[in-house]
């Protein structure tokens, strides 16, 4: 498998307390990983350092072989890396808007985006939910299309903050059954929840997040 994602430091630094310093952080390409840790270890900050959604100190970063920084955070990682929020906002429009919104917003042809829009709700079991408006989802429905609006972008490495938080039962389930087809795809991806949510996927590898720093264990 190859290295998709490679930092060799990773500091975040909240006034005088460092949240996390991490070495040697690595991710392969296909794969995917839980994020494990107590309530404030820092699981939901480090995924928006690496979406770019916050700010962090890191040194020797490469993504796909090639050297990159993170800040400022390059256009071209804004393109392959996607965070997917625990409580996805979405505008007040019709699902297949929310779905399509960010092929739109790349200047994608409407035609061609409407098919691949089609394509990612199929995939994540919402296709008859196209026209309802986001508000009236449950929560298992929003991850759902919340993840079509992830995957219909193409990215090569999804982020999740918590896909199952309370969600239980089918809908658990439901979500749980898209990660292994967004692997076999080539995509990689992090989940960050509890140990109480422990996730079993076939080749998970697990990080927790303890007392600033990762510890790794491979489930394959
Ligand atoms: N911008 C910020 N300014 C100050 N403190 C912050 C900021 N962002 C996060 N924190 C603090 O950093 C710590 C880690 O937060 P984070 O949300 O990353 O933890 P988490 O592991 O995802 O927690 P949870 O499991 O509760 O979601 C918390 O103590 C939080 O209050």
């Amino acid at each position: 498998m190859s290295t998709l994602l490679r930092i060799g430091r990773l500091r975040k630094r909240l006034g005088d307390r460092v949240l996390f310093e991490l070495e040697q952080f690595s991710l392969d390409a296909g794969r995917a990983y839980v994020l494990t840790g107590v309530n404030g270890a820092g699981k939901s900050t480090l995924l928006r350092i690496l979406a770019g959604l916050e700010q962090g100190e890191a040194t020797d970063v490469s993504f796909d072989g090639r050297p990159v920084a993170l800040s400022p955070y390059p256009r071209a990682l804004r393109r392959d890396i996607v965070y997917v929020h625990q409580h996805p906002i979405m505008f007040s429009t019709s699902v297949a808007h929310n779905v399509g919104y960010g092929l739109l917003a790349r200047a994608m042809p409407k035609a061609a985006a409407a098919a691949l829009v089609r394509g990612a709700m199929d995939w994540a079991g919402v296709a008859h939910l196209h026209a309802h408006a986001p508000a009236r989802l449950s929560g298992g429905e929003k991850q759902r299309v919340a993840l079509a609006r992830a995957k219909v972008l193409s990215p090569r490495l999804l982020l999740l903050d918590e896909p199952t938080a309370n969600l239980d039962g089918a809908a658990r389930e439901q979500v749980m059954a898209l990660i292994p087809t967004l692997t076999a795809a080539g995509a990689s991806v992090v989940m960050a929840c509890h140990d109480r949510d422990l996730i079993n996927l076939p080749g998970v590898r697990r990080f927790k997040l303890r007392d600033g720093r990762i510890e790794s264990k491979s489930e394959d």
